[in-house]
């Protein structure tokens, strides 16, 4: 069985990212691919109760990604890894760059210490003893202001969400970071234009990247 597809979506709250998530898996499927469609935190049972915690409640920058990584953990073991293994493509909302921007740029957690839970919650892959990342990760780039005024009214603001415009600035130079650093990684969509432009985007980038080819699993 080949190795299927990592796909992570990420971004700033209120890119814009979750409006592509149907469309995308409905492009997967119309290819014979089997979706695994998640999100983190969240993704399992005992993640999804992490979640709640996470986004509910305030606590020190330490102890959120503790509870990020755990959940991940639970994820990765219960879920992503299964579905890489049968063939699947796994389409999962937010993944670790997440944590980098948002406990690490944003709350100005020890990125040092963010690498090394990384490493051992995502590490140890195959006799090499690989890091588990995505494959592809489509970064949807948007200035937080736009981001601001697109949220506002949309949906109730969780802990993150009510955070000030500054905060999310640093997110978004966090995520550029982590791009810079794993530039084959990642593509950059430009969040600013409108849905349909943004979707031409995705859709131009997937084809690029050779993710659409039938179940071969995509080349970085
Ligand atoms: N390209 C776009 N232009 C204008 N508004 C958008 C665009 N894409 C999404 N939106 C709207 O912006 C808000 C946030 O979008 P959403 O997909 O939930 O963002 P995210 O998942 O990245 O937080 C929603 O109200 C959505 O309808
Ligand atoms: C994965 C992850 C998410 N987050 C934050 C980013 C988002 O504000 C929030 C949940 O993300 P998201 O699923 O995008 O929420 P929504 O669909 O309601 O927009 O969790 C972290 O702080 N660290 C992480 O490691």
């Amino acid at each position: 069985m080949s190795e299927g597809l990592f796909l992570t979506l990420e971004g700033i709250d209120g890119a814009g990212k979750s409006s592509h998530l149907d469309a995308m898996e409905a492009l997967f499927k119309a290819r014979g691919r089997t979706v695994v469609r998640t999100r983190e935190p969240g993704g399992t049972p005992l993640a999804e109760t992490l979640r709640g915690l996470v986004l509910e409640q305030a606590m020190d920058p330490l102890t959120e990604s503790l509870l990020v990584f755990a959940a991940r953990r639970d994820h990765i073991v219960q879920v992503i890894e299964p579905a890489l293994a049968r063939g699947d493509v796994v389409l999962c909302d937010r993944f670790t760059d997440a944590t980098f921007a948002y406990q690490g740029a944003g709350r100005g957690f020890d990125t040092q210490l963010l690498s090394t839970l990384e490493q051992w919650v995502q590490g140890g892959r195959g006799a090499a003893g690989l890091l588990l990342q995505p494959h592809i990760t489509l970064w949807f780039d948007l200035a937080p202001e736009i981001a601001a005024e697109r949220l506002a009214g949309a949906r109730l603001p969780d802990k993150f969400e009510s955070q000030p415009v500054e905060f999310f600035r640093r997110v978004a130079a966090g995520y550029a970071a982590r791009a810079a650093a794993d530039a084959p990684r990642f593509v950059r969509i430009d969040a600013s234009q409108t849905r349909d432009q943004v979707w031409q985007q995705v859709e131009t980038a997937l084809v690029a990247r050779g993710a659409l080819a039938p179940a071969t699993g995509a080349a970085r």
